[in-house]
């Protein structure tokens, strides 16, 4: 198993949906709305992994998602990985180092993916790149090591970061 999370409206299910384009029994909503995720969703893909979509923290975010996700991730045994979702524009804000903070302590091994690179500038995203690769080399310490920029809409950074998840989960063909 696999999680996705992160900052609500940050990209999470357009990045599923991305990622199992080839996969047509993979059926992810997608919404204008922040908080549209109001559940976990569990997509299972092949025989033996699953997906799991989870609710956005933050603006709109389901009152109980702290229980429900805190736990989830507390006691799940088989979760192989957590993609921690940033947004590539505005970077780290609170409420992600919030769930930074819960996956170090969790010692949950946890990866962070940069979405909508398609929006800012070669410029403006070099320079998120660097600082937020910083952070994750000074003040982490279950992080993985490199960070996957993405985006769903141009399907940059898709292909990488799907072989990385094939991997960790034993599914590479
Ligand atoms: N430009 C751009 N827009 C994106 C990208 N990924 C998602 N979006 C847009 O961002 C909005 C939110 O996307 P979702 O995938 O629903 O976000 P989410 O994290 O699942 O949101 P919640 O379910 O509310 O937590 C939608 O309007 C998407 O079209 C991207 O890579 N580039
Ligand atoms: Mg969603």
């Amino acid at each position: 198993i696999v999680c996705f999370i992160g900052r609500s409206n940050v990209g999470k299910s357009s990045l599923i949906k991305a990622l199992f384009s080839l996969a047509p029994e993979v059926e992810v909503r997608v919404s204008k709305k922040p908080g549209h995720t109001k559940k976990m969703n569990f997509f299972k893909v092949g025989k033996h992994f699953t997906v799991v979509d989870m609710p956005g923290y933050g603006y709109r975010a389901p009152e109980d998602f702290v229980d429900m996700v805190e736990t989830y991730l507390k006691e799940r045994r088989n979760l192989k990985r957590t993609f921690l979702l940033v947004d590539s524009v505005v970077g780290i804000q609170k409420t992600d180092n919030i769930a930074i903070e819960m996956c170090e302590e969790f010692a949950l091994p946890y990866v962070i993916v940069l979405t909508k690179i398609d929006k800012s500038s070669k410029g403006h995203l070099l320079k998120q790149v660097l600082q937020i690769q910083k952070f994750v080399n000074t003040k982490t310490q279950g992080c993985f090591p490199q960070l996957f920029p993405v985006s769903s809409v141009t399907f940059s950074g898709i292909h990488l970061l799907r072989s990385f998840i094939a991997s960790v989960t034993g599914n590479l063909d």
